[in-house]
This record gives structure tokens, sequence and C-alpha cells, in this order.
């Protein structure tokens, strides 16, 4: 579709909608869902009417504060440590707060999934933009013990253990033993007996028997853990049991065992029980095609047919939605488990506008309102389906979304008044839109009581979004002087207060057994005996839920909810804050500023720089020239991160403010860049795409746009990085349409 054909335009009543997304929604999203299309954008256009303005206003209000506190570190330059005047001033402004008794309050959501209410296990985040990804999110619910750990690092490669092309007994092995003893902890035999010397497995008088290699018969020690299997009893070909609320099937085939004595071909764990399919940092989606394109991956999702066919290795493979998986319970009867994951979707923040509709002035709306009034009207496919049989998403007629970059309980108002008038237009329940709020920016941390207030009935989770947060605290306090290094920033006194703070608070508010208590992204996608070292941290904290950026590392997370149950863990929590209430407060901690105590060696600032620009060419070079919103970009280390818009604000914002501080200067950040190019050129010679930024850095648009996200950067609005990223692409594609100016790397 060309950009000519998104210009074209339909008006209806007070709106110049752009004609890809009229099309789509009158043709493809409308039938079958008894909404009448001229109601339907009448709705709309009364909805952009009543909310654009206050929208407007919300983002004033932001540079209003942000300038006040700028001028305050100016005025007291050094006292950003005096917190007590530090604090009443942003109590003054109405940054912070009132704190007052109507923050003892319990939410009341309701029709909440059990994924999100009564499970706690790993939750995936995948771009929306990407159909093949995102199914394979989709049926991420259930992974493959075996190919997780066979196919990472999570098994070491030592002593003949490599990931060879064949099969690699010597690893396999290690793999084997690895699950025997995950079974052995979580479905354990009586009498100390071993999975690892298991022979058979059948089932007898609905109980699962097991017989060992010396003949001794082995029962599960908690029998009630057997919850069915599929194929005879006598001879079954997977068995279900549950530990912790999470499923995991032993799956039997004798000749694809690789001569396991017992026959097992694989253990299948549930893993990621909920995904959240991303419109926002992970996509680089910048006018109507793109919206459209997002909302269609959406709309094959919610009717449950969503296909992507591509070629793997010599194969044309075509992916679809999973079935759920039917067992027969030990009483005999059919047991239907999910057999995908549980979709949320990610909105845009209130800070985009769109061109894909133009309201009676032309002006672009609010891109947040186009993704709740589209993705609700999309999501009725899923709300009206009645049978067992159809690929459902919310059992209980929810329809959920993640709501990001919200700064303070106005905003987070703002939009549950917002959800309120799409139920109305689309004649839905009250409460049917459910809001997962993202902690990740310092006004919502500080106010988070109140912020969840604002959302008590319809709020499914509070998420700690350490990224965007960390984004946020260095715009924030840009004036107060320079900040401590990105590794450091980790240690900072916010943070860990931060953590602490969100679960907390989500307890103290009645989450538990209603919404997720969530924790951050895992960030290193290749390494995972890290994450199996690391990330058991969140369920410890008392998360119910913690990010994961792929289908492996919800598997390898899983295993830490079967080490942990997070919700006696809450219990404990609960209980331990509530007997020492006073000290409980964070705020000061929240309000303590990461600032430099001596400046870094020359050497060190030259390496910070370096690492941080080519994080950002890096990603910024996909972004901008292939429409790609998260990639695994190559550290200073070659450790290959994930990158996205946030970890993208982090970065720039960095730069910017050891520009602001004098630590770098404006030549050796061009020159550092300029070099770091030729770096991340080198990087991508294998990839047929991609186009070589050190050719000519001056008409390079995506050199020019990572340069401006750090020369710029103390004026961008909180940091953020979208202003620049969507004006940069939109003049990239506009130059492709013309005359496709930079050669492709596979053409040099
Ligand atoms: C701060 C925040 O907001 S975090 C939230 C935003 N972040 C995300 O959404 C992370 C999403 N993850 C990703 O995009 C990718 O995992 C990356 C870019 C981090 C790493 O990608 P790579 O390691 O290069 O993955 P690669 O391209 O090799 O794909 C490997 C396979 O994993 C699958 N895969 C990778 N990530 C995902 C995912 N998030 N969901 C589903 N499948 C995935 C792919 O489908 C592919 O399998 P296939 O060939 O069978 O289709
Ligand atoms: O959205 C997540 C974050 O860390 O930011
Ligand atoms: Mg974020």
């Amino acid at each position: 579709m060309s950009l000519r054909m998104a210009n074209e335009r339909v008006k209806v009543g007070g709106l110049y909608i752009s004609k890809v997304l009229f099309n789509f929604v009158n043709q493809e999203v409308v039938p079958g869902t008894n909404i009448n299309t001229f109601s339907f954008w009448t709705g709309v256009q009364a909805i952009i009417n009543e909310f654009a303005p206050a929208n407007r206003a919300l983002l004033q209000k932001r540079d209003d504060l942000q300038a006040k506190i700028d001028e305050w570190h100016r005025t007291y330059k050094g006292k950003h440590n005096d917190i007590a005047a530090y604090k009443s001033f942003l109590f003054q402004i109405g940054y912070l707060c009132p704190r007052n008794d109507a923050d003892n309050f319990q939410i009341s959501t309701s029709n909440v999934d059990d994924e999100i209410a009564k499970q706690a296990g790993p939750q995936l985040v995948v771009p929306l933009m990407n159909a093949r990804f995102t199914l394979n999110a989709a049926n991420a619910r259930w992974g493959s013990l075996y190919d997780a750990l066979y196919g990472t690092d999570a098994i070491s490669e030592n002593d003949g253990c490599e990931k060879t092309n064949k099969y690699n007994k010597k690893r396999g092995d290690k793999v084997i033993a690895f699950t025997r003893k995950f079974l052995d902890e979580t479905v354990p035999l009586s009498n100390g007996l071993s999975h690892s010397n298991a022979k058979k497995y059948s089932i007898e008088n609905g109980e699962l028997k097991v017989i060992l290699l010396d003949g001794t018969i082995g029962r599960l020690q908690s029998p009630t853990q057997f919850l069915g299997y599929q194929g005879n009893a006598d001879m079954p070909t997977a068995i279900l049991l549950v530990h912790h609320g999470l499923h995991i099937e032993i799956q039997i085939d004798p000749p694809k065992s690789r001569n396991d004595p017992a026959g097992i071909k694989d253990v299948i764990v549930e893993s990621a029980l909920t995904t959240i399919v991303d419109c926002e940092d992970s996509v680089a989606a910048v006018d109507a095609n793109d919206k459209v394109e997002i909302y269609r991956n959406w709309l094959g999702l919610m009717k449950g047919t969503l296909e992507a066919q591509f070629s793997k290795g010599k194969e044309t493979v075509t992916r679809k939605l999973n079935p759920d998986r039917t067992y027969i319970s030990k009483t005999g009867t059919n047991l239907t488990l999910p057999g995908r994951s549980l979709l949320f979707i990610r909105h845009v923040g209130h800070l985009l506008y769109t061109d894909a509709i133009l309201d009676i002035n032309k002006k672009e709306i609010p891109e947040g309102i186009l993704d709740v009034v589209i993705t609700t009207l999309i999501a009725l496919h899923d709300i009206k389906k009645t049978s067992t049989e159809d690929i459902k998403n919310s059992r209980t007629g929810s329809i959920y979304i993640v709501k990001p970059k919200q700064h303070g309980p106005e905003e987070v108002a703002f939009t549950s008044r917002l959800f309120s008038r799409v139920e109305d237009i689309l004649k839905l329940p009250r409460n049917t839109l459910k809001m997962g709020v993202m902690d990740e920016e310092r006004r919502t941390t500080v106010n988070l009581s109140a912020c969840i207030r604002e959302a008590k009935d319809r709020l499914v989770f509070i998420n700690t979004g350490f990224l965007d947060r960390t984004g946020d605290d260095i715009h924030t306090s840009m004036e107060a002087g320079p900040v401590v290094r990105k590794a450091q920033i980790k240690e900072a006194k916010w943070l860990t207060a931060y953590e602490k703070n969100n679960v907390e608070i989500g307890l103290k508010h009645g989450l538990t057994g209603k919404a997720q208590i969530g924790k951050g992204m895992w960030a290193m996608p290749d390494m995972m005996t890290a994450m199996i070292q690391q990330k058991i941290a969140h369920p410890k904290a008392g998360a119910t839920c913690a990010w994961v950026p792929s289908p492996t590392a919800a598997t390898l997370h899983a295993l830490h909810y079967h080490q942990v149950d997070v919700f006696a863990r809450q219990n404990d929590i609960a209980a331990a804050s509530s007997s020492t209430s006073s000290s409980n407060d964070y705020l000061d901690d929240l309000l303590t500023i990461p600032i430099l105590n001596t400046i870094p060696s020359t050497e060190d600032i030259q390496r910070e720089l370096d690492n941080n620009a080519q994080s950002i060419l890096g990603y910024v070079v996909r972004w901008i020239d292939q429409g790609i919103g998260c990639s695994k970009v190559l550290d200073i280390d070659n450790i290959g991160l994930m990158e996205d818009r946030a970890t993208l604000r982090i970065s720039s914002q960095l730069i910017a403010n050891w520009l602001r501080h004098k630590l770098v200067t404006k030549q050796q950040v061009i020159q550092t860049f300029q070099r770091m190019a030729q770096v991340v050129d080198k990087q991508n010679v294998d990839s047929p795409d991609y186009r070589p930024m050190a050719l000519d850095f001056d008409h390079n648009i995506a050199f020019q746009a990572a340069l401006e996200l750090v020369l710029d950067g103390d004026k961008q609005p909180n940091g953020y990085t979208e202003p620049i990223l969507h004006r940069r692409r939109r003049e990239f594609k506009a130059q492709q349409q013309q005359k496709p100016t930079l050669p492709l790397i596979s053409s040099l």
C-alpha cells in the first residue's frame, strides 16, 4: 500500500479518516460485530471531541511540571540531596499528591481470567507488527523444556556438550538429567524414589503409577498433582501434572525418546501464561498503513484466524494459533486446558499523535484514542464467541489493555474515563475494558496508590517497567547534575525502593487474587544461564509475573514459579510490611537522585559514550530503515541486548545529560557516533536489507536521527524518543517513495 493511498481520506462527519483505515474497519472489522458503521464513526468523533483537549492539557501539565523542576535544580544547584526541601517543593507544585485516608481502599476488579488472578508465571512481550512472532507468542503457553535447555546456554557446552547440528547425546543426557531433577523437585515420588529411575508410567485406579528400573513401584508424594492423561491408561502418551498452579506434561513416545528407558520424548511446561501483544515500544508504526498492519494482526488474534507463512530452511511453514489441549481426567471425564497464552494488548501512551485520522481542523488525533476505539471494536469478535471449541482469548468476557507511560493519577483517571466512553459506544458492560498500569514514570511511582485508585474497578496489573522508569528518572533530574553510568543506575537507591514500593502498594490495595503485580524485562535474550540464576528474584519479590523476551525464556523462567510459591511470598511480604508500616514509605529513597560523586576518568567517559552510541545506532538504524521496533543489538562487550524505545530513551538521555553537564563535548559525541557507526555497519554486513550509515553521515537519515536523539535529548518531552523517531522514519519512507538514495549493503 503506497503512502499516497494512506493520504487519501474519507470525510465522515467532522473527521478525515485515511482510506486504508476506513476500509479496514468497515470491510474487515465491523462485519460480524453487530455494530453499525455510521454510529461507530459518529461515536469515535464524539470521543475525539471530548477527549482530545484533555489529552493536550495533560501533556501541557507534564511540560509545566518539568519546567518547574528544571528551574528548582538550577536555583538550588547541588541541593538535590536535601530531600526534605525537594519533597516539599514537589508537593507544592502538585508533582506529589497529598497522602490521605482515601488511600485506604481495595481494588474491586471482577471478571478476571485465572491466568491473571489466580496463577503466577512468565509474561511474554511481542511486537504485534510481526505476525510470525505474534503467533509464536500466543502459542508459547506451553514450551518444550528439552528444546529450551538443549538450544540455549542453560546447559553448558563444556566437556563435549556442544550444540552440534546432529543430536549430541552427551548434551542430550544433561538435558534429560536436568529435567528429571526438575520432576523430582516439583512432582516428587514418595519414599525418596526418583523419576530418574523411571521405566514405565501408567495410570491405575485414577492414580499415577511409576515402575522403576529395579521393579519398585513409585507413587506421587501428593497424588492430587496428577490431573489426567492422553492415550491408554496402561500406555499413556501424555501425563498431566500440576504444581503451584502450573501444568507439566510428560510426553511419552518410545521411538522418539532417544532410548529413554521410560520412553519420555519431552517434558512440556506451562510457560507464558499471559502475553502482551505490543503496539508500543517494540514496534515502529508511524502512519495509517503501519497502524492498520498492527490492527489486522490483532483482528486475526481476536477472530482466531491469524496465520503466517514463512520459509524456514528448505520448508515453507504455515503458523496458526494452537487449539486448546484435551486430556482424560483421572475420573475418566474430558479435561480441557487453554492452548494459548492469555493476551493483553499494549496501546501507545498519551504523547503520540497520528495522522490516521485528522480532526475537523485537520489536526492529528491522539493515537491512544485511536488504539482504544479500534482494538476494542476488534476485540468484540472475541467477546461474542460462546462455543468452547472456538479459539477464544478471555473466558470471562474481558478485554485486557496495557496503558504505558502514564504520569500520575490524573492521566490514569483520563484513561479510565476514556475506556468507559468506549464501552458506551460499543454497548459493553462497564469495566469490560481492563487496565494494566505500567509503573514506569516517576510521577506514577511516587503517587502509586492514587493511580491505582483511579482505575480500581478495572485494574489488572501494575508492572515495574524499569527501563522507561530509568529514562524518566534521568530526564526529570536533567538539571540536577551528571547522572551515574548506566550500569551503576541498577544499584541506585530509587530503583530498589521502586521495586519494593510497587509490590507493597499492590498488596496493600488487594491486588492478590484480582490483578498481577509484575516485574520487568529480561533484556539479555541469549543469556539463559544468567536468567535462570537471577530472575528468580522476581517471584521471590512477590511478583506474579515478570517479562521475558522470547518463548524459550518463558519456558525457562517458568521453572522459577515452581521453585517459589508466589502467593505464599505475597502473604509474607504483606504481613511484614503491615507490621512495620511507618518504615514502609519509600518516598525519600524514591526521590534520591543518582548524581555522580566523582567525575569518571577520561577513558571511562569515552567507554560509556562508545557503549551507548553503539546501542543507539544499532537500534535506530533498523528502526528508521527497516521499520523494526525491537532488535537484538551487540553492546561493547559483544553481548546481544534487547533494545527497544525504552532502552533507547535511557541511552540517549544519559549522553544528553553528560553533554548538558559538560562531561563530553558535542564534537566528541559526533566523532564517537561516526566511529561507532562504522562498527555497527560491520556488524550488519551479513544482513542484506541493511544500508550502511558511514557512506554519507550528513544525508543518512538514521544516523542523523541517532545524533539528534542525543544532541537534542535534553529538550525531548520527558526524554521520549518517539517524536524524533517518528519524524525521521516518515522522512525515510517519503525519500524511498521518491528515489531510494542509499544503497543496500548487499548491492555494494
Ligand atoms: C521495555 C519494554 O517495553 S520491553 C517490551 C518490548 N520487548 C519485546 O517485545 C521483546 C520481543 N522480543 C524480540 O523481538 C526478540 O526476541 C529480540 C529482538 C529481542 C531477539 O530476537 P532474536 O534473538 O534475534 O530472535 P530471532 O529473530 O533469532 O528469532 C528467534 C525465534 O524466536 C521467536 N521469538 C523471538 N522473540 C519472540 C517473542 N517475543 N515472541 C514470540 N516469538 C519470539 C521467533 O519467532 C523466532 O522463531 P521462528 O523462527 O520459529 O519464528
Ligand atoms: O515497558 C517496560 C519498560 O521497562 O519500560
Ligand atoms: Mg516501557
